[in-house]
């Protein structure tokens, strides 16, 4: 069955004489069919009439205000777990009732040529819904039947006039298998403006490892990603916007650089080019193969030290202090170690970085890596990444190998996000409790801003140093009319959410 048969619409001619029935399906059948599919409406209304005549009116009144009430006690006094749990599930049942359904839905597609007409009988075939999700308030994703006759063309052809039918901004289809559709309706852009740089906080008592905020979520949250405890992996395409996730978690923690309670540890084997800005703030820094191989044994050894004076110390975890820093490595076009370098690099490369990827979490070493493309030939070690964010890429397939399987089906549609750079610093990362994808953007870091935390978080600065602790005017485009940027930073402080 592909398709659910709608009341028919007999025309003049649409029959063909000798070849089946002309008649269509009765209605009391196709009621009986759609019951069968949704056997919870004709369960719903039963249960309600039992309970009626069972506990009376006034019980049954008051355990719907009381799960009322309890909903909206939940809606007002916890966002972030209400927003996680219950949004998704209210927003796709009243969207799926109120949108796609029904006379509305015949409508629309009936308008985008998107129904068919049985010859025979007459009757308008409409591609039926067979699953739902609007797990964010921008995205729905629709799995379509299609009648027969339509394939995938058929409605990527009228994708554009569907996005103008249902009041979308975009409409993305894509096969899903054979008869079905994946159809992702994005009802708004939700990033229309670029967002400011993640703020420097003054001290670094301000700063938690653990929840660095370095831009917002598309539910109006801040984007916090964590990098105490987790191996970090930024996919996306180049142009995507890596450049702000490698900067940004720097300035959300720069005076833990300042006061040399984190040593940051950089391969850069595009020539230094996109890191050289921010030299001053590195401990050990690399932009040959040779260099590189060097810095990774560094590191694997200071990581083995570490692992050591634990043992010593017996400690299962490390304060971190100036002699027991945080160690982050950082190493930008990841492929070029891992893939594109010379084979004795790469084998040995791969070898230290698998050592450093198993063991460093517990040692306080961590390892945050770029890369444009994230396929097991290109980046062998990338399961051994705890975290994995998703910039827009260029194939489909690149996401469900950055965020993990299923996660594009999911939602997480980072190979639709333009390549422009209306869109750059725009990408998904998975909820670590619902597991579903939650689409955001960063903070866009200027080379002024880098300038800026050069100038004030190079390891050794001293707060009492004269121009340590005053921002000096970095005159930017951006930053003169955005004169509450501060305030919105202040703001998402007081506010829960983080995803990563
Ligand atoms: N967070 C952001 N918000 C808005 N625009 C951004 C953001 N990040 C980057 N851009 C824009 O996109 C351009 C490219 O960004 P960036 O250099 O970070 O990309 P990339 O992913 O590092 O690319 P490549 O791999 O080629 O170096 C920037 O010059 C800037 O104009």
């Amino acid at each position: 069955m592909v398709a659910f048969l709608s009341k028919s619409r007999p025309r003049g001619g649409g029959a063909v004489a000798g070849r089946g029935s002309g008649r269509s399906t009765g209605g009391e059948i196709r009621a009986l069919l759609w019951l069968a599919r949704h056997p919870g409406w004709a369960l719903l209304p039963a249960v309600a009439v039992w309970a009626l005549l069972a506990l009376g009116t006034v019980t049954v009144g008051s355990i719907a205000a009381g799960l009322l009430a309890g909903v909206l006690v939940w809606w007002r006094s916890h966002p972030p777990s209400f927003d996680r749990c219950a949004a998704p599930v209210l927003r796709s049942t009243w969207r799926r009732w109120t949108t796609y359904r029904g006379a509305h839905w015949r409508g629309v597609l009936d308008d985008c040529e998107l129904t068919r007409e049985n010859r025979r009988t007459g009757q308008v075939l409409v591609p039926r819904i067979v699953r739902f999700r609007a797990v964010t308030p921008s995205i729905d994703t629709l799995t379509v039947a299609l009648v027969r006759g339509q394939d995938v063309l058929t409605w990527t052809d009228r994708a554009p006039a569907l996005a103008d039918a249902l009041g979308a901004h975009r409409v993305a289809v894509s096969r899903a298998r054979p008869g079905r559709l994946r159809v992702v309706v994005e009802r708004s852009m939700p990033f229309a403006r670029m967002l400011d740089a993640p703020a420097i906080p003054a001290t670094a008592d301000e700063v938690d490892l653990r929840t660095l905020d370095v831009g917002d979520t598309e539910r109006g949250t801040p984007f916090r990603i964590r990098i105490r405890g987790k191996h970090l992996l930024v996919v996306g395409a180049s142009g995507a916007g890596k450049g702000s996730l490698l900067w940004g978690p720097l300035r959300a923690m720069g005076p833990m650089i300042r006061d040399e309670l984190v040593r940051l540890w950089v391969i850069d084997l595009k020539g230094g080019t996109e890191t050289e800005r921010g030299q001053d703030l590195f401990h050990r820094w690399a932009t040959t193969p040779a260099d590189a191989l060097e810095l990774l044994t560094e590191f694997r050894d200071s990581m083995l030290a570490r692992q050591a004076w634990m043992r010593e110390h017996q400690v299962r975890t490390c304060e971190i202090t100036r002699e027991t820093p945080y160690e982050l490595l950082i190493i930008d076009e990841l492929a070029m170690l891992t893939a594109y370098g010379d084979r004795s690099v790469v084998r040995d490369a791969l070898r230290l970085l698998a050592e450093v990827l198993t063991q460093g979490r517990a040692a306080d070493h961590t390892v945050a890596g770029y890369v444009q493309e994230p396929s097991k030939d290109v980046v062998d070690v990338r399961e051994l990444f705890t975290t994995r964010i998703c910039l827009g890429v260029t194939a489909a397939s690149h996401v469900d190998m950055a965020l993990g399987d299923g996660a594009r089906d999911r939602g997480a549609l980072a190979d639709e996000i333009p390549g422009d750079e209306a869109h750059a610093g725009i990408g998904f990362v998975i909820d670590t409790g619902s597991r579903l994808p939650v689409r955001f953007r960063a903070g866009y870091v200027t080379d002024t801003e880098i300038d800026e935390l050069v100038h004030r978080c190079t390891p050794g600065l001293t707060t009492d140093q004269p121009d340590a602790g005053e921002v000096l005017p970095f005159p930017t485009p951006t930053d003169q009319p955005d004169q509450d940027s501060d305030d919105r930073h202040d703001d998402q402080d007081d506010s829960e959410g983080g995803v990563a």
